[in-house]
């Protein structure tokens, strides 16, 4: 096996984040395969300048990472992104001997900050005689507020590094909008674009992986439990699933009679991997939320996190296998509900000898889930929690998903849900992704953190991204895109859409469910009527339809009009009329606003409910928006902790 010593150089590349590039895919070319990026170029080992390695790494600016490039003997490396923006410069290694020094460091680090080069290993340049002459990473002006997290607040950002969702270096000079006979004859040269080249880049990659890891990435989160119900369930709008696993996990112990279940449900693209365990040491997505003594307390509590249906990791979804045929359902996949999901989750909860929760717990899709479950199942939960939920959805974060919908559907790879034998549809994902991030943030927070600063001032502007808040951006896209099943991302997101628990819905949805049944029962074939989308733009204009539901402003719910709450919704959530309730929302929540947690409360208030808590965080507490519920261990954690004990 020939390797090679890669010598990374950055005051930022310290600590044990460093160990996160192990796995990360080395960008190294080979000249052989017309430039694609050579594929089993990974990040073997990283230790320190003496060649110890593991955790023990002690901060220091250089550290040597092992590369393992296979039977290739030689390598072509290309410097990126050099002052003049296109001019490069290649350097032929023959690798007799096996092992040779390199220098890598990203000249984009100087317009991206530290942690692009952990990111992205962006570029390799031959030659440790050259290191001396390499810039550092221009460092991050620390952002100092109270209310940033201490990675924040550090100007520290840890790094992960994904091989499947690393930005690969482009395989070219940086291209031009034009060619270079056009750009002799223009008054002004023409932009480069390294963010599409990044992408051309990444499907190339993709195109080229061995066929036995396929283009689909594989989504899976780490061991998990699976429940598998061999019996069919039928879903609201007339779906059927044959068969049906449930990917879950568990922390604490299930007491003697069953009666210390907490369900935690996820937002909408979570897994179960709530927290770390024996059987997943990574951390979860509310590592700090759960565990003895606790928000969620393990020492009392037995509590159980699912993947939902309609997901990808390990639950079923549009990227499992229909038994029918063998093969991947795609868009076959049923239209699926939060109830759907919840439906599922009660199978697992009767297959683990559950009759009653001691608590349903959620945020964001998952408070709307926990309401469901309270509506669905009343006699089955005990308390209610539900953070930055709502009991309906609202058009404008309707509006926000159509969009992310949108650009992932006009995405050619996603071929109408047909992707999994050819390259996934990572641009429309992450395009999906950055809007979903406008979503989840907010406007306060990025001024602070990020104000108008430009990633690197000292270069002209470009249409890529170039302010802090784009690069942010950007990089949560990057992350996401192959991190989960674009055609989960559909599904679920639609079901939030669908979510409406005013009582003329949840009639409408019991008679389709039981026209369905029958249908069934009579040995239809499952679907709903007229399945196949026919929806149009009208010819004629619009005209404005008085309101379905009594109208209220944004205005009147905030300030508790006189009229009460909507009477659909009061009805809706009459079931929930006995059960404790915890509803928290935040001020700077734009997704699932303010509004809409004290829609809630007062919804359930004047369904006679008497015990319903009310937890709203004002600016001053909170500037995470929506995702506060995954950072705010103190008022959200605190809050929950109070309320469960
Ligand atoms: C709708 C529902 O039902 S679900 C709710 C939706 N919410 C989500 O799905 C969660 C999405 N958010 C996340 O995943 C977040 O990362 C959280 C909440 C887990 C953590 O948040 P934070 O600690 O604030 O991290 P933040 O969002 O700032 O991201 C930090 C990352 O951005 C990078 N970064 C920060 N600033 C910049 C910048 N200006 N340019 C480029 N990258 C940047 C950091 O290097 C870091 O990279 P890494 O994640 O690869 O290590």
């Amino acid at each position: 096996m020939n390797v090679v010593k890669v010598t990374l150089r950055s005051a930022d590349l310290s600590g044990p984040a460093c160990h996160k590039s192990i796995g990360a895919k080395a960008i190294i070319y080979n000249p052989f395969y017309d430039f694609t990026p050579y594929p089993s170029l990974t990040v073997q080992k990283i230790g320190d300048i003496e060649g110890n390695e593991g955790d023990k790494v002690t901060p220091r600016p250089r550290l040597l990472a092992v590369v393992n490039f296979g039977a290739l003997r030689w390598i072509e490396i290309e410097e990126q992104g050099k002052e003049e923006g296109h001019a490069k410069e290649m350097i032929h290694v023959q690798c007799l001997k096996f092992e040779l020094v390199i220098s890598m460091i990203s000249r984009r680090a100087q317009i991206k900050r530290p942690f692009a080069i952990m990111k992205g290993i962006k570029s390799v340049i031959f030659a440790a005689r050259r290191a001396s002459q390499a810039p550092l990473a221009q460092q991050r002006k620390p952002v100092t507020s109270r209310i940033l997290p201490q990675s924040m607040r550090n100007g520290r950002y840890s790094t992960s590094l994904n091989p499947a969702t690393t930005r690969s270096i482009s395989t070219g000079r940086p291209r031009k909008a034009q060619e270079a006979t056009a750009e002799r004859e223009s008054s002004n040269p023409a932009l480069a674009f390294p963010c599409l080249d990044a992408l051309e880049s990444r499907s190339a990659s993709l195109r080229s992986r061995p066929s036995e890891q396929g283009p689909e990435p594989s989504y899976t989160s780490g061991d998990h439990l699976r429940f598998h119900s061999e019996k069919p369930i039928l879903l609201d709008w007339g779906g059927l699933l044959p068969e049906f696993d449930v990917a879950y996990e568990t922390w604490g112990e299930l007491n003697s009679d069953r009666s210390n279940a907490i369900l935690l449900h996820t937002g909408l693209s979570a897994s179960s991997h709530a927290k770390s365990s024996d059987l997943n040491p990574k951390p979860g997505w509310w590592e700090k939320f759960i565990g003895p003594g606790l928000a969620v307390d393990t020492n009392k509590y037995f509590v159980i996190c699912t993947n939902v249906i309609g997901s990808c990791y390990g639950s079923t979804g549009p990227s499992s296998i229909d038994p029918a045929n063998g093969q991947r359902y795609g868009t076959r996949f049923p239209i699926l509900t939060m109830e759907d999901m919840v439906r599922a989750q009660f199978r697992l909860l009767d297959g683990l000898g559950i009759k009653k929760l001691y608590a349903s717990v959620g945020s964001s899709m998952g408070g709307m889930q926990s309401l469901a479950a309270a509506v669905l199942f009343p006699d089955r939960v005990g308390k209610v929690v539900s953070i930055s939920g709502c009991a309906r959805s609202h058009p404008y974060s309707v509006a926000m998903r159509h969009t992310q919908r949108q650009v992932l559907m006009m995405d050619p790879n996603w071929n109408r849900g047909f992707y999994y034998d050819g390259i996934p549809p990572h641009a429309g994902m992450k395009l999906a992704r950055e809007i979903a991030t406008v979503t989840y943030r907010s406007g306060p927070e990025w001024e602070q953190r990020f104000g108008r600063r430009r990633a690197d001032p000292s270069k002209p502007p470009a249409l890529c991204p170039d302010f802090l808040i784009e690069t942010y951006l950007d990089h949560a896209g990057e992350k996401f895109c192959l991190q989960y099943d674009p055609n989960s991302l559909l599904y679920v997101s639609k079901a939030m859409d669908l979510f409406d628990l005013g009582v003329d819905n949840q009639n409408r949805m019991r008679a389709l469910r039981h026209q369905n049944k029958s249908k069934l029962a009579a040995g239809e074939g499952p679907g709903p009527e007229g399945q196949s989308c026919n929806l149009t733009l009208p010819e004629s204009p619009y005209e404005e339809q008085p309101s379905e539901t009594t109208s209220r402003s944004l205005n009147d719910a905030v300030d508790a009009p006189a009229g009460g709450p909507p009477a659909d919704l009061v009805a809706g959530l009459g079931p929930m009329q006995h059960h404790p309730t915890l509803v928290m929302g935040v001020a700077s929540d734009i997704l699932f606003p303010a509004w809409q947690q004290r829609e809630i409360a007062e919804t359930l208030k004047a369904a006679g409910n008497r015990q319903v808590t009310h937890v709203e965080l004002g600016e001053d507490k909170s500037l995470f928006g929506h995702d506060t519920f995954l950072l705010d261990l103190e008022h959200i954690g605190g809050n929950l902790k109070r309320f469960l004990n």
